[in-house]
């Protein structure tokens, strides 16, 4: 199965040649025949030239040599934009691939891992490093050797007609050449430093308009501006050191052209002057040499640019060796065990970077009824969820979900089984229909959606939207805190999971919509596990289960009323409501 297949290490990197040029191989060959042939037009075209001048001299017919001449020229030219064509095809065609394959294996990687890399530095891997990786297929595939096969047929060709001034015109373009080799290397380090500052501010960036209702809330639009300003100011001071490296290029070269140039003309007049050199000759010497400076301009340049590619390669291998969620299980799923409970903790231990976060916790949720998790804010109620759906891994102990410890179950399996619907009950961005079926593997009918709609009683407010499931919500069209949240049980419902887990939102609802909620909730828990991460006081009373955690443990277990006959730090959370404040302390409890 794809979804469980985790990629080598060996395939983590982008092979840029096989990985990302392969099934492209006809036009590729296709584009460098044709640039190929462009090369051989203009290598071609000053010898016409050298001809056209001794036709002159001679009074020669010039209709055939011009003819072929404007013909070789045109057909050059032709062919130079058919390569040209093909070659931004395949291009395109690269980026589409790696594009799908980075943000495949972005979803696929860990949620600590994405946190900790930044979803704004992650989209810029497919936008801005991406259009830099492109440079690697538009030079480095063809345009760069070709520039450098021009580069060698023109001086064969020119040593041909004078080998003397061949070794003058290498000598002076020798120097410019050292020159730009010495820049090259560091324009590779500086672009990688440019599109780190850029994925920083572009993460800041992401992060400030997620946070955008709070910003406006609390009047700091100019602060946040300005914060990001110096972001940006940064990414300014790397792009200037890289664009101060590569605008070295352009005039060391032309630099190298004049010296070549008027050393040419000054040796190519001595040795016209002493009958080593004729007329013709010199013409298309100088002719050819003109013709050099693009190329080897080119080739200063591409080597240039293709720093800024390789630079961004190395960004694509970075994210690519991060490693994907494992899939620990292999074989086939295990069968659930029938007497076994929903979930069972046994003496789990977790700790975030060293911080010990989960100490010792054993618990067990039954197979049906609702299981609340209650302590104080930082507790570790969510962690605990969190190990269910394995999104982290307990450092001990086991933790068991049907019978079987969570790593025996392929990943894909044990997320079928388990539904998660997180604090901010979120929607993805897509339609309504696209929202309910998340989780489904066959795609229920509209009427299956209506009816689980109907269950949440949210069918007519659906109904009332511009386009009804077709709605895409997320942007201009958003649903109430209440409204997301009947939707994201709705979509459980639409699941067969065997346990769903739950983070209830800290904020308090209004009193229909607790009561809603509670409602669906009990309905749930009638034929599923449901673990609750409770806030309210209203879910605990009707919990079948209460685990109460202190600090990372496990204090207490038991119902309701056992516990507010026997435990004081659960009778202190209910008398307060308190659940989530952790830095007020609690009021003293009244006298028995
Ligand atoms: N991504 C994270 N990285 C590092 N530490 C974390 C992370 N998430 C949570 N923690 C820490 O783990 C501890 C337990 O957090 P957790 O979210 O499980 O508590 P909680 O009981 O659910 O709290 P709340 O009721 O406020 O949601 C806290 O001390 C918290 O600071």
């Amino acid at each position: 199965m794809a979804a469980d297949r985790i990629p080598a290490p060996q395939e983590r990197r982008l092979r840029l040649g096989a990985d990302l040029v392969s099934g492209h191989r006809t036009h590729l060959a296709a584009s460098a025949l044709l640039a190929l042939l462009s090369t051989a037009s203009t290598v071609a075209v000053p010898l016409m030239v050298r001809d056209l001048v001794e036709a002159l001299a001679e009074d020669g017919g010039l209709l055939w040599p011009v003819t072929l001449m404007v013909l070789v020229a045109v057909g050059g030219a032709l062919a130079a934009t058919a390569s040209g064509f093909l070659l931004a095809r395949i291009g395109e065609q690269m980026i589409l691939r790696l594009r799908a394959r980075v943000m495949d294996h972005t979803l696929r990687l860990t949620l600590h891992e994405v946190r900790a890399q930044g979803e704004g530095n992650l989209v810029a891997r497919i936008t801005s490093d991406a259009m830099m990786l492109r440079s690697i297929v538009d030079i480095g595939a063809i345009q760069l050797p070709l520039a450098a096969i021009t580069v060698v047929f023109t001086l064969v060709v020119m040593s041909v007609l004078d080998w003397v001034l061949v070794l003058i015109t290498i000598g002076s373009f020798a120097l410019a050449g050292a020159a730009i080799g010495f820049v090259v290397v560091r324009v590779r380090r500086s672009v990688i430093a440019q599109q780190t500052a850029l994925g920083e501010l572009a993460q800041r960036f992401t992060a400030m308009l997620a946070a955008l209702p709070t910003v406006k809330a609390h009047r700091a639009e100019s602060r946040a501006a300005g914060s990001l300003g110096e972001d940006a100011g940064r990414l300014t001071e790397s792009t200037l050191v890289s664009a101060r490296l590569q605008s070295l290029i352009g005039p060391v070269m032309g630099l190298g052209q004049q010296i070549a140039l008027v050393s040419i003309i000054l040796g190519g007049g001595a040795r016209m002057a002493a009958g080593d050199l004729t007329m013709p000759d010199f013409t298309a010497f100088l002719l050819y040499l003109l013709q050099l400076v693009a190329p080897v301009a080119f080739v200063a340049s591409g080597i240039g640019q293709l720093q800024a590619g390789l630079a961004a390669r190395a960004r694509f291998d970075e994210l690519l060796a991060l490693p994907q969620e494992t899939d620990g299980a292999t074989g086939a799923d295990p069968e659930p065990d029938p007497h076994a409970p929903a979930v069972e903790f046994d003496d789990v231990s977790f700790a975030y970077d060293g911080e010990p976060v989960l100490a010792g916790v054993s618990f067990a949720a039954p197979r049906r009824g609702l299981t609340a998790l209650v302590g104080r804010s930082g507790a570790g109620k969510s962690t605990v969820l969190t190990l269910v759906e394995r999104f982290l891994h307990a450092e001990s102990g086991s933790v068991r979900v049907l019978g079987h410890d969570v790593q025996a179950w392929p990943l894909d399996r044990l997320r079928r089984r388990v539904a998660y619907v997180d604090q901010a009950f979120t929607l993805l961005e897509g339609t309504v229909r696209d929202n309910l079926r998340l989780g489904c593997d066959q795609a229920p009918h509209d009427e299956a959606l209506w009816q689980a709609l109907e269950a949440v009683s949210l069918r007519e407010a659906v109904e009332q939207l511009p386009e009804g499931l077709d709605t895409v919500l997320g942007r201009a069209t958003d649903l109430s805190g209440g409204q997301r949240q009947r939707l994201a049980l709705a979509r459980v419902l639409l699941t067969d999971a065997d346990v769903v887990l739950l983070d209830e939102p800290t904020s308090q609802l209004d009193s229909i919509n607790e009561h809603r909620l509670r409602e669906l909730v009990d309905d749930l828990a009638r034929s599923r596990c449901v673990i609750v991460v409770a806030h309210r006081l209203s879910t605990v009373q009707h919990a079948d289960h209460v685990l109460v955690m202190e600090s990372g443990r496990r204090l207490d277990a038991g119902t309701h009323t056992d516990l507010m006959s026997r435990c004081p730090h659960y009778e202190d959370l209910v008398r307060s409501q308190q659940w989530t404040t952790q830095s007020t302390p609690l009021p003293a409890r009244a006298p028995a």
